[in-house]
């Protein structure tokens, strides 16, 4: 089934972890005339989905990424995690930016376990949890080097990796792969279908590409030009695991023609 009105999904209430409700944000500016980046927003995802979020470039995709992440406070309006207002950075949530943002001078092990410093939580209980990850995403044999020695794409792996070594409940990840080529982004695509099915994590995406969007998730939501608003909920009700093939079917055509028309109704994507 797939529905451009999210207030035709029906979904049950229980297995909701992220609920957002009449969250709407301003940012103050120098000349007094605040930005409205947000509309009010609504929104429930449920545990263990993966959901993609486009729209046109400065709708408000990332101001919406860093009021989950804890890092920004709406303006008005309630955000929720298993019912608990969110009030800043959660260790039940881990963020993956565009950019991983290594130390340089910490090995791939450290930089990966870093979360686990910083809050405070015994590293020697997660030193086999990292390099069991770093296996998962083909990193194997590279715990003792340093950033410098890996491409883009193998440090966005690492990126990844720190986010799920502390085991949060929610992956919110921002464009994760926007900087890399075109085969490294497919690898990636795999690998994090991988890390999702083996982890189980809810997954909040935000990419311009609609069918990377439609290759990984289970919806894809559509946000409106500034002041954003989601405009389009589609269920990508395609089997799983999903390969490059599936990307060639009629189905996979169809869903990714539907969520550009909206967009382009919208305001385009870029
Ligand atoms: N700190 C800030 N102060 C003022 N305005 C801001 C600030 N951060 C973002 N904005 C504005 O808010 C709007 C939404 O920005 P946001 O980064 O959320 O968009 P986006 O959809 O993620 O964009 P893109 O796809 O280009 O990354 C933009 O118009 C942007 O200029």
């Amino acid at each position: 089934m797939t529905t451009t009105d999210p207030a035709q999904i029906d979904r049950p209430e229980d297995d909701r972890l992220i609920s957002i409700r009449g969250a709407t944000l301003a940012y103050p500016t120098a000349s007094g005339e605040p930005v409205q980046a947000l509309d009010p927003i609504d929104l429930d995802v449920a545990k263990q989905a993966f959901v993609s979020l486009v729209g046109p470039s400065g709708c408000g995709k990332s101001t919406l990424l860093k009021i989950l992440a804890g890092l920004l406070r709406q303006s008005k309006g309630d955000v929720t995690l298993s019912g608990t207002p969110l009030s800043g950075p959660s260790p039940h949530v881990g963020v993956v930016f565009q950019q991983p943002v290594l130390l340089p001078w910490l090995t791939i092990l450290n930089n990966v376990l870093l979360p686990i410093r910083v809050q405070k939580r015994d590293v020697d209980q997660y030193r086999e949890r990292a390099r069991e990850l770093l296996s998962m995403v083909g990193l194997d044999g590279f715990e003792s080097r340093y950033p410098s020695e890996l491409s883009g794409g193998m440090q966005q792996r690492v990126g990844i990796v720190r986010a799920l070594v502390p085991d949060p409940e929610i992956l919110l990840m921002d464009e994760p792969f926007g900087a890399l080529d075109a085969l490294t982004r497919e690898q990636l695509n795999d690998d994090l279908q991988t890390i999702w099915a083996e982890q189980r994590k809810t997954v909040f995406f935000i990419t311009h590409s609609i069918p990377e969007a439609v290759y990984l998730s289970d919806r894809v939501l559509v946000m409106s030009e500034r002041p954003g608003r989601i405009v389009g909920d589609f269920t990508v009700d395609l089997p799983r695991r999903r390969t490059l093939d599936d990307v060639a079917t009629p189905a996979f055509a169809e869903l990714t023609s539907q969520i550009r028309h909206l967009l382009n109704a919208k305001g385009g994507i870029d």
